[in-house]
């Protein structure tokens, strides 16, 4: 049976989202429909799917639940974090500027800024080889991996997701598409994982490319710029707040050491709204 389903489609720097509102719609999504609404071709076109849900928690303002392209339901999404607060707000479904919504992997605190930006608190990074997880018998910072016949030195860094972090020289020509999928599905990382590859430009400034588990390379990669900075700081290679240039925008990524949140600011972006008939 065939039914209509009201979307919006949004940003943040370029890594975008069909995003769904499951408080006032009732919604059930197939894998397969999933992944028909973030088809570029014969769908609406999306890097992830988000679905806003009413809170399951006392305190908690609402739940959202992220979907990778490929159909897979993942624990967090920075630019998503973003996407959602924009969306609950300009939406009417809350006046607060303060959001707190639970997420697969824990709660997170979007907060709507004056200049339209929007700033999130993505919680604690874990650096555990075995919570991230990570094969390994070392919880060293920097480890070797394994690619391909190539030993590249990672750091492995869960932002809730995933991540592998390379410091590259210039990310225009790092092997993103050769190595990506090589180390989305490397055996060390029983989850798959998130690959980024991070140049550094200064103190304070660099640039990142990330091929996201489950959708390939994206503009940008809000968990995947925190990965990065955290990478970078415990490497001794940039200082708190770092600029992540990407290739969609700019984020301002703030941490202040091991055991601290990491904090993540950026824009969010409504481009329409819409109905879809689902098949
Ligand atoms: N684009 C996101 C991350 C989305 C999930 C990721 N692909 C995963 O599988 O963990 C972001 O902005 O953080």
């Amino acid at each position: 049976m065939s039914s209509k389903l009201a979307f919006t489609k949004m940003h943040g720097l370029g890594n975008d989202f069909v995003v769904i509102d499951a408080v006032r719609q009732h919604i059930e999504l197939t894998e397969a429909q999933v992944r028909y609404l973030a088809d570029r071709h014969f769908g609406v076109g999306c890097d992830q799917l988000l679905i806003v849900e009413a809170a399951q928690t006392p305190g908690v303002d609402f739940r959202y639940r992220i979907f990778n392209a490929d159909g897979g339901e993942v624990e967090q999404c920075g630019n998503g974090a973003r996407c959602f607060a924009r969306f609950v707000f300009d939406q009417g479904l809350t006046d607060k500027r303060e959001i707190r919504v639970e997420t697969k992997k824990g709660i997170i605190t979007p907060r709507l800024e004056a200049d339209g930006n929007v700033t999130v608190d993505m919680g604690v990074p874990v650096l555990n080889p075995a919570d991230v997880p990570f094969v390994s018998e070392s919880d060293a910072y920097v480890q070797p991996l394994d690619v391909a016949g190539n030993t590249i030195a990672i750091t492995a860094v869960s932002m809730g997701n995933p991540h592998a972090v390379q410091v590259v020289a210039d990310v225009d020509t790092a092997p993103v598409a050769e190595q990506g999928p090589l180390i989305e599905h490397h055996p060390r990382f029983p989850a798959r994982v998130n690959a980024g590859f991070l140049q550094v430009v200064d103190d304070h400034h660099v640039r990142l490319r990330v091929f996201e588990r489950g959708a390939g390379e994206t503009l940008a990669c809000g968990t995947g710029a925190c990965a990065a900075v955290v990478a970078g700081i415990l490497r001794e290679l940039v200082v708190s707040p770092v600029t992540v240039e990407t290739r969609g925008g700019e984020l301002t990524i703030a941490w202040n050491g091991v055991g601290t949140p990491v904090m993540m600011t950026g824009p969010a972006v409504s481009v329409f709204s819409a109905d879809i008939t689902l098949p």
